[in-house]
């Protein structure tokens, strides 16, 4: 299906996200596309939120998340974030219920520009994050690296957000950590068939928690938003901190924050947090050959 599509670069918190319009077309991004938007300074992401037509009664969008490395995830907080912000925009309407691979996602832009979206519940069952060894209480599975009498990192809480976590908490600064070196080690951890994101999480007090994350995909990233939903949900779960947390993420520009609330009454996860525009643009969903859009005076 040849022809070029709209796109906006924007960010979550620092996370590079381009949101590309699908609708109306039934092909998709493809990963060669992805790897060839990824490889170039400009449009360089963390993943595309491309928005197709709905595929399902009730919802508004079917969103296809596809990582810089070209491959597929079910899940992302910033980007869904991104998304609802640019339909906003674009329709004056507020809420809005999306279907990804991994279910369906409910969205809201409050008055005040901050945008939530209701993550779903998490996952704990060992085959469903998945792990490829059977535990039977994932909050603290048994994973180390570093000397066996002295790990730098061990047992982290395992999960899946609509895509697999893993969080480590840490006693001092993520930043602190060379997460460059770690993280891949542990996203293709045999330990995780389909591999993991890889959050370090410094818990500040009963409500706050510092992270960083080694995203599955995108590698080192300056923000995960279910990176942050893994985090405060595992910190709850293993009685750190309650079930209301402030995660500041330590790589995002100013260390911004996003406010998790692991919800009582169905157990879902509510992210809250901001978005943000940068610029528009056009691109070849089969190539990813790609223009930005000439606006006001530079246009006429
Ligand atoms: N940045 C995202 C997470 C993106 C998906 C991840 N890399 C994966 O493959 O699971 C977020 O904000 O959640």
């Amino acid at each position: 299906m040849p022809g070029k599509v709209n796109f906006a670069k924007m960010n979550g918190l620092g996370n590079k996200i381009l949101v590309v319009d699908m609708r109306g077309r039934t092909d998709r991004v493809t990963p060669a596309a992805a790897i060839a938007l990824a490889s170039a300074s400009e449009t360089h992401f963390d993943q595309i939120m491309a928005i197709h037509d709905p595929r399902a009664a009730g919802t508004d969008a079917f969103i296809d998340i596809l990582n810089n490395d070209g491959t597929g995830s079910g899940a992302c907080g910033n980007g869904t974030r991104c998304v609802v912000q640019a339909l906003a925009a674009e329709t004056g309407r507020r809420s809005f219920t999306f279907q990804t691979a991994a279910g369906i996602l409910q969205a809201v832009e409050h008055e005040d520009g901050m945008i939530s979206v209701d993550m779903g519940a998490p996952v704990f069952d060992w085959q469903r994050i998945p792990l490829s060894e059977a535990f039977h209480d994932t909050s603290r599975i048994e994973l180390q690296i570093g000397p066996i009498d002295a790990p730098l990192l061990h047992s982290p809480s395992a999960l899946s957000m609509g895509n697999p976590h893993a969080v480590f908490f840490v006693d001092r600064d993520p930043m602190t950590f060379d997460l460059a070196r770690i993280g891949p080690m542990l996203e293709h951890h045999p330990l995780f068939p389909e591999k993991a994101n890889i959050t370090l999480a410094q818990v500040t007090g009963p409500a706050a928690m510092t992270t960083r994350t080694w995203e599955r995909g995108a590698g080192l990233t300056l923000a995960c938003g279910s990176a942050a939903c893994a985090a405060a949900v595992s910190g709850a779960r293993t009685g750190r901190t309650g079930r209301n947390v402030t995660i500041t993420v330590a790589s995002s520009p100013n260390r911004q924050a996003l406010t998790i609330d692991w919800r009582e009454t169905d157990g879902h996860v509510i992210m809250t947090g901001a978005a943000e525009w940068e610029w528009d643009g056009q691109l070849d969903p089969q190539t990813g050959q790609w223009a930005r859009t000439i606006t006001g005076a530079a246009a006429s």
